[in-house]
């Protein structure tokens, strides 16, 4: 996974000799993984319920936050509780099935969604055609801010999601393909992510001028907006968002959750 967030997961192992790593946007990742290009990717959590081969949940690290997270937000020129078309960012999976949960349950709408190519479209300010509603994740929410003065309504998932449920939020975690022996990968990860949870001030200050990103943001937003460990609370939160997205039609496959023993 290529945006910041996944640093305190990924660092160390990019340059280890018995690893290939590779980097895409969320959304490209199912792909790699499904078609065995990679044994293990930082999946989105929805792809879990999506995925056409049977996948296991690697639960030695994730992309979570209690609260707010900074980066998932929904800017809006028109009141949350109004929005009727949302243009949403297509390098995301389970933001966008998380957005209309929650603008269900907290506002009884159920918008159109449009695909967005947010990348193209927000960075470097070409915000050609300036849509009324738009879903946008990763580093281009800080990079490339939409201006509120033009979005004054903006809506925090994380932040909606927990004072709606009281827990936690899991966007992505560690996962691969049912079978797969992964030797002794998953240890692997769960040790490295570790050692990068008491170096998070320096791998902020390593990644964050290459992405345009201000050092001491990157620092709060990687020590203390985000979390990177998988416990059940985390685990508890996917469940609840299947059981609350299943009778919108959005999470077709409610499979129960397989962690790899
Ligand atoms: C907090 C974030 O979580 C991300 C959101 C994802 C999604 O919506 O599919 C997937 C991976 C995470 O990186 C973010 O990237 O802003």
């Amino acid at each position: 996974m290529s945006y910041l967030n996944a640093r305190p997961l990924i660092e160390g192992l990019d340059g280890d000799p018995t690893l290939q790593v590779r980097f895409d946007v969320p959304a490209g990742l199912l792909h790699d993984l499904e078609t065995g290009q990679v044994d293990l990717a930082l999946c989105p959590v929805v792809d879990y319920f999506r995925s056409a081969e049977p996948l296991v949940i690697v639960p030695v690290g994730g992309i979570a936050s209690e609260g707010r997270t900074l980066t998932v937000r929904l800017f809006s020129k028109t009141p949350i509780d109004q929005v009727d078309v949302v243009h949403a960012d297509t390098d995301s999976h389970t933001s966008v099935v998380l957005l209309q949960v929650l603008l269900h349950a907290i506002h009884g709408r159920r918008p159109t969604l449009i695909d967005y190519h947010a990348r193209e479209h927000v960075a470097g300010h070409r915000l050609a055609e300036s849509p009324e509603a738009m879903l946008l994740i990763g580093d281009k929410v800080v990079t490339d801010s939409p201006r509120a003065i033009e979005y004054p309504y903006q809506l925090d998932l994380g932040e909606a999601w927990h004072e709606l449920t009281d827990l936690p939020f899991l966007f992505a975690v560690w996962m691969a393909r049912k079978g797969t022996d992964l030797g002794e990968l998953p240890a692997h990860l769960d040790r490295q992510r570790q050692i990068n949870a008491r170096d998070i001030d320096a791998i902020a200050r390593r990644h964050a001028p290459g992405r345009g990103w201000p050092s001491d943001l990157a620092y709060d937003y990687l020590a203390n907006i985000l979390r990177y460990s998988v416990s059940e609370r985390e685990l508890a939160a996917v469940r609840r968002l299947a059981e609350m997205a299943n009778p919108l039609g959005l999470l077709p496959n409610p499979r129960p959750l397989t962690l790899a023993d």
